[in-house]
């Protein structure tokens, strides 16, 4: 099973980067190249039959599948960057994450009216990140019809906060 061998394979490092946090480090899944072909070929089993029809990507460790993710599906990949990283014109969300706050950004037109799209991003804690993406994506007049994780932080609740809003999809829950 796919969440045995990441549970296994993902580093707890603790304190980082704040005392009382304990990181989730998936940089031993992207040195294992065949680990890392299985964890791409899992979430591309799963959306395939949803009718994706983009994949929002969020900075940046949402990068790293979410490209391989879109790509797969065969739909754009839409970047969601921390603000002042995009070029052309913007729409911003303030929001709160497990160890503080940021701002994201999406360019205005990166996404049609009713375009029927993905959330991807490595990691679900608090939930405030996806919501933030969300409310973006809403805002240029997508449809979030999904969200999905690599890892999911299952005691902060991130998972009852996007409730109602789209499917929910995680390869390994802690
Ligand atoms: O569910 P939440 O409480 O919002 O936390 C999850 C977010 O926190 C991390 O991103 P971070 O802002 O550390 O950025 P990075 O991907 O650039 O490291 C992670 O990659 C998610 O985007
Ligand atoms: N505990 C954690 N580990 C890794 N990434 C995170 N993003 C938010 N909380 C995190």
């Amino acid at each position: 099973m796919i969440s045995e061998k990441l549970s296994k394979v993902i580093r707890d490092v603790p304190d980082f980067p704040k005392p009382g946090i304990l990181f989730k480090d998936i940089t031993p899944v992207l040195a294992n190249p065949e680990l890392s072909a299985e964890v791409s070929q899992t979430f591309f089993d799963y959306w395939s039959t949803k009718n994706v029809e983009g994949v929002v990507g969020i900075e940046s460790r949402g990068f790293i599948y979410g490209l391989q993710l879109a790509q797969q599906l065969g739909v754009p990949f839409i970047p969601v960057r921390k603000a002042g990283k995009l070029p052309y014109q913007t729409i911003k969300h303030s929001y709160d994450l497990e160890y503080g706050s940021a701002e994201i950004e999406i360019h205005v037109d990166a996404i049609t009216k009713g375009q029927r799209v993905l959330i991807h991003d490595d990691l679900l804690a608090t939930g405030g990140t996806a919501l933030a993406a969300a409310e973006l994506i809403r805002k240029i007049g997508g449809e979030v019809i999904g969200y999905s994780f690599l890892v999911e932080l299952s005691f902060l609740k991130g998972q009852e906060r996007l409730k109602g809003s789209g499917e929910v999809h995680s390869l390994v829950t802690f």
